[in-house]
């Protein structure tokens, strides 16, 4: 899917509602345990019940991963079944040397090896360069780059502060020839550097980036260092996010966001009316997005 192709439906559906599908076996409500694919069902029936008012659909691939091929086939299941107007994410956070991302890029978008084509993947950024290009030589597929996450521990690295004014004796001893040895003139939190640096590798019509929404006040800044990208905002929901602040210091000329929540609707009850209440809890998340995009004067 392509940048306007995703504008175009966040106007059309007047949301930018992305859900996750996080099944959790021990989660599912119970009738759904007899079918011979209880997570497909559930998530077909998740999809079913979301699809007015979301624009993605965002498998975490831990979930499918954990139960073998079986999973594996629910995932594929699943993903075939996501409507073709709605942006799908393999949220898989992969990246390694070259040639293995090229065949984690293979795995997540070229159907006729694997049998899957999302339109995009989750990257982590930390092996660099090299380890992100092999994602974005597919043709119209997307990366999402991990920028500052949502959980607790995004303090012990991404919220760092690269301080060039700090300069080290110990180069021989570590074995960094001076030429791995960088010092910029910018004095910048690591999350900035990844926003800053990953730019030079693929434009806002390939690539996004991963905000947690429990960083709201910190959208502002990753806005000032990109301004047009689209962001994928986990956190609101069962992280306690909030999608006003979200709004606030995030949404741009193009809404500029998609925002992720997974166990508030999918886990809204575990009864038999569970479609029901996803149902509810997505309307109520793109009621709240259809009055920000409003307010934002993009529809
Ligand atoms: O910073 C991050 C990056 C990814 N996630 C993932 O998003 C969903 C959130 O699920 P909720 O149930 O709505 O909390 C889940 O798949 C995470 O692995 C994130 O939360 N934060």
């Amino acid at each position: 899917m392509t940048r306007n192709q995703l504008i175009e439906q966040i106007k059309r559906k007047k949301s930018f509602l992305c859900v996750g599908l996080d099944p959790d076996l021990k989660k599912l409500p119970k009738h759904l345990l007899k079918e011979p694919d209880a997570i497909f069902e559930f998530n077909k029936r998740l999809i079913d019940a979301t699809a007015p008012y979301a624009v993605a659909y965002k498998p975490n691939i831990a979930f499918y991963e954990a139960l073998g091929p079986r999973g594996w086939n629910s995932l594929q299941r699943t993903l075939a079944y996501i409507p073709k107007d709605c942006f799908t994410i393999a949220d898989a956070k992969r990246g390694d040397i070259g040639n293995t991302s090229s065949l984690y890029a293979q795995a997540f978008f070229d159907k006729n090896s694997s049998g899957m084509s999302f339109d995009s993947i989750t990257v982590a950024p930390y092996m660099g360069r090299d380890s992100v290009m092999p994602f974005l030589e597919f043709k119209d597929k997307w990366v999402i780059l991990l920028a500052l996450t949502s959980n607790e521990g995004s303090a012990d690295f991404q919220t760092h502060l690269l301080n060039p004014q700090l300069s080290r004796n110990d180069d021989d001893e570590l074995g960094l020839a001076n030429s791995q040895i960088v010092v910029e003139n910018q004095n910048e939190y690591v999350f900035e550097r990844v926003l800053r640096v990953s730019q030079e590798w693929g434009g806002a019509d390939r690539l996004m980036y991963v905000v947690g929404a429990t960083k709201a006040p910190m959208l502002k800044q990753v806005r000032k260092i990109a301004p047009d990208h689209f962001l994928l905002i986990p956190g609101v929901g069962a992280q306690g996010g909030s999608m006003e602040e979200v709004c606030k210091y995030g949404m741009n000329k193009d809404c500029g966001l998609l925002v992720n929540a997974a166990r508030s609707i999918i886990y809204a009850s575990s009864g038999t009316d569970f479609e029901q209440k996803a149902a509810e809890e997505a309307q109520r998340m793109q009621q709240e997005m259809e009055a920000q995009l409003k307010a934002f004067g993009i529809i």
